[in-house]
């Protein structure tokens, strides 16, 4: 059964709610594989081949559920929308009922997700508990043109953005992004296929510091390299 992403936002809201009073969630900001794995199947997960996908992006994906079969390493499913929106646990902990009902939100969907199959970001993250790494396999479809027949560079940081959220989230439990430092090292063509492999290199209290290499498959080529500084949120402190 297909297993629900939302448990990291359930988590990120709640511990919103609970800054604001709400009572305390027991999963928040316990390090997380329970961010990916808690929750009832009850949309889409998009993580999964499409016939979008390349030959070179579905082989890669085959040979990752492969490497999945021994545990060592999961794939993170992906929901197109915030999908707790609608779950009562959502309701108990988002203390703004309008932005829970209201239009705006009702509509909010994961910037990565938000585009038909092919179009925009396909990829699909798997994970490495123990070695603290998480390997994302993306093809950016064409409406993520920057120069003519290459990515647009915001959306490459975008998808290490995500392949970084992922990785702190892991072990941070609710995080955002303070800080990326990315080097494009060479263009990245259009519907090609690239490997983003992260590391969480450190934590240091509420700080969690990562670092990537974004690799074309056969890994001769390096497009870029980047770190990221994540921050676990503080229960005690307002994020707005
Ligand atoms: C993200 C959700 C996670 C949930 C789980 C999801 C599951 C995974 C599912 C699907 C993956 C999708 C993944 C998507 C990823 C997208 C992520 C984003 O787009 S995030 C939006 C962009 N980022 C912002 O808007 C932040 C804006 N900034 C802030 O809100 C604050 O600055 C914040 C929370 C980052 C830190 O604020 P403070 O008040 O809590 O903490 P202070 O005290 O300022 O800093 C703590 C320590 O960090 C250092 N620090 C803070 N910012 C720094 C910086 N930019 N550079 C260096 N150090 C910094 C400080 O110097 C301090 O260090 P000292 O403890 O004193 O040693």
């Amino acid at each position: 059964m297909l297993r629900s992403c939302t448990a990291g936002l359930r988590s990120l809201w709640a511990l919103r709610g609970r800054r604001e009073g709400a009572p305390r969630l027991s999963a928040d900001l316990q390090p997380a594989r329970r961010l990916f794995s808690t929750e009832k199947a009850v949309h889409k997960d998009w993580a999964l081949p499409n016939p979008s996908w390349s030959k070179d992006l579905k082989l890669l994906f085959d040979q990752f559920m492969k490497k999945c079969e021994d545990g060592s390493w999961e794939r993170l499913p992906s929901c197109k929308h915030t999908c707790t929106y609608k779950s009562e646990d959502f309701k108990t902990y988002f203390l703004d009922p309008q932005l829970v009902e209201g239009e705006g939100l009702s509509q909010a969907q994961l910037f990565t997700r938000g585009f038909e199959d092919g179009l925009g970001f396909e990829y699909v993250i798997f994970n490495n508990n123990d070695e603290k790494r998480t390997v994302c396999l993306f093809q950016g479809g064409p409406y993520l043109q920057g120069i003519p027949g290459f990515l647009h560079g915001g959306a490459i940081a975008t998808m290490i953005d995500v392949a970084f959220g992922s990785c702190a989230a892991i072990s941070g439990g609710a995080v955002m992004t303070a800080n990326l430092n990315i080097n494009f090292k060479r263009p990245v063509p259009l519907c090609s296929v690239v490997v983003i492999h992260s590391q969480l290199d450190k934590l240091e209290g509420r700080k969690l510091f990562v670092s990537c290499n974004v690799r074309s498959v056969d890994e001769k080529t390096l497009y870029s390299e980047a770190t990221g500084l994540f921050i676990k949120l503080d229960p005690k402190k307002s994020s707005t």
